[in-house]
């Protein structure tokens, strides 16, 4: 099968996947996520645990990986080093974080700009095809709209893809509200930087306006669709449907590790089962998510949502080979194939039972990496 797609990852979070559940979003932020991440300016932590996350996420059939790190750029270098080594195409974004964060964990504007502009060459110089630093101001509360302003001058000038977070929680989009009073909606806080563009993904989206989804196809700025997260940090659900429907270009992240699992298959599960519980309450003609759809999203969707589907996202002739090579009937496996099962029974199977002991080799552009 393809090689799977995550659009939105903490590389950096990794160290607490599966803990820490029990806070919304701005408290957990505030009480786990900025603590642990400020950690990273120690590089031997840092490459501790990114040597673990890379490998845990190939291992699960993630050849693509867009992933956010830190404000660090020496540790996000690190990063860089770790996924080239281990031959996974990615998207690595150093975060810029310059208002409304810890004094522990944050940066002058100056500094943000200056030490983004110095991990972008210094990535770019490397010239390694699979992978591509990513501008990734963490979300609309964390910079200063001098900083946004830069980012997004920034992407533009080096034509770069750009990473953040938007309309995750309700509380989130109070505060957007209260902090830029001058915007019409928080969308609008990004395109006023320029900074939702045909090559931008922007995670979550759950409380999105029509107004905001109709700008985002007009800029071709995609969705990062993270169920687990959404359900974990009890964030709310975001209808895929409707995302889907006003043609707004969609893809699905593991969210690690607002997110607890680094697969994308839980990512698959997931997104069809929030999709069904959404779909109870709808109109009886409501089509929730099938398997196959969600599968798309988490091949194909991705590859369109990080503008690489010329190069991912299936096998059609001219794409790059990125592949992993699947066995349903490993032996102690997750999966039980019984003679009824038809090939479409065995992929659902997979798809919904799978994991890693069924993934036994992986291919990043034609090259065997697991
Ligand atoms: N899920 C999630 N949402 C965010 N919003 C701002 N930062 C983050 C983060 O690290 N994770």
């Amino acid at each position: 099968m393809p090689g799977l797609i995550d659009t939105h990852i903490h590389a950096s979070q990794y160290v607490y996947t599966g803990t820490a559940m029990e806070l919304h979003l701005l408290d957990w932020l505030k009480n786990y996520t900025y603590p642990i991440e400020a950690n990273f300016e120690d590089l031997k932590f840092a490459e501790d645990v990114y040597q673990k996350a890379v490998k845990r996420v190939l291992k699960n059939g993630t050849t693509t990986a867009c992933y956010f790190a830190t404000i660090h750029v020496d540790a996000t270098l690190k990063l860089c080093d770790i996924v080239e080594n281990a031959g996974q195409r990615a998207y690595i974004g150093k975060v810029n974080m310059d208002a409304y964060s810890p004094h522990y964990y944050v940066e002058t504007t100056q500094e943000s700009k200056e030490e983004t502009e110095k991990f972008v060459t210094k990535i770019l110089k490397k010239n390694n095809p699979l992978i591509k630093p990513v501008i990734t101001p963490r979300f609309a509360p964390n910079c200063t709209l001098e900083l946004s302003k830069y980012l997004g001058h920034l992407a533009k000038q080096y034509d770069l893809p750009i990473q953040s977070h938007i309309s995750e929680t309700t509380d989130e989009v109070e505060w957007v509200k209260e902090l830029f009073p001058g915007s019409k909606h928080y969308a609008d806080v990004y395109d006023q930087c320029n900074l939702l563009t045909d090559k931008t993904v922007m995670a979550h989206g759950v409380y999105l306006s029509d107004e905001e989804l109709k700008l985002f196809k007009s800029t071709g700025t995609g969705i990062s669709h993270c169920p687990n997260s959404n359900l974990s940090l009890r964030s709310g659900m975001m209808d895929a449907r409707r995302v889907l429907d006003m043609g707004v270009k969609l893809g699905l992240g593991t969210d690690v590790s607002g997110g607890y699992h680094p697969s994308m298959l839980d990512a698959i599960r997931t997104a069809v089962q929030v999709s069904n519980v959404i779909s109870l309450d709808m109109h009886t003609d409501y089509k929730s998510l099938s398997h196959r759809e969600a599968f798309k999203l988490a091949t194909l969707g991705g590859s369109e949502v990080l503008g690489l589907s010329d190069k991912t996202g299936n096998f059609e002739v001219g794409k790059e080979f990125d592949a992993l090579l699947v066995d349903t009937t490993v032996v102690e496996g997750p999966v039980d194939i019984f003679k009824r099962d038809s090939t479409d029974d065995i992929i659902q199977k997979f798809l919904f039972l799978g994991d890693d002991r069924n993934i036994q080799e992986v291919y990043v552009a034609g090259k065997q990496v697991l």
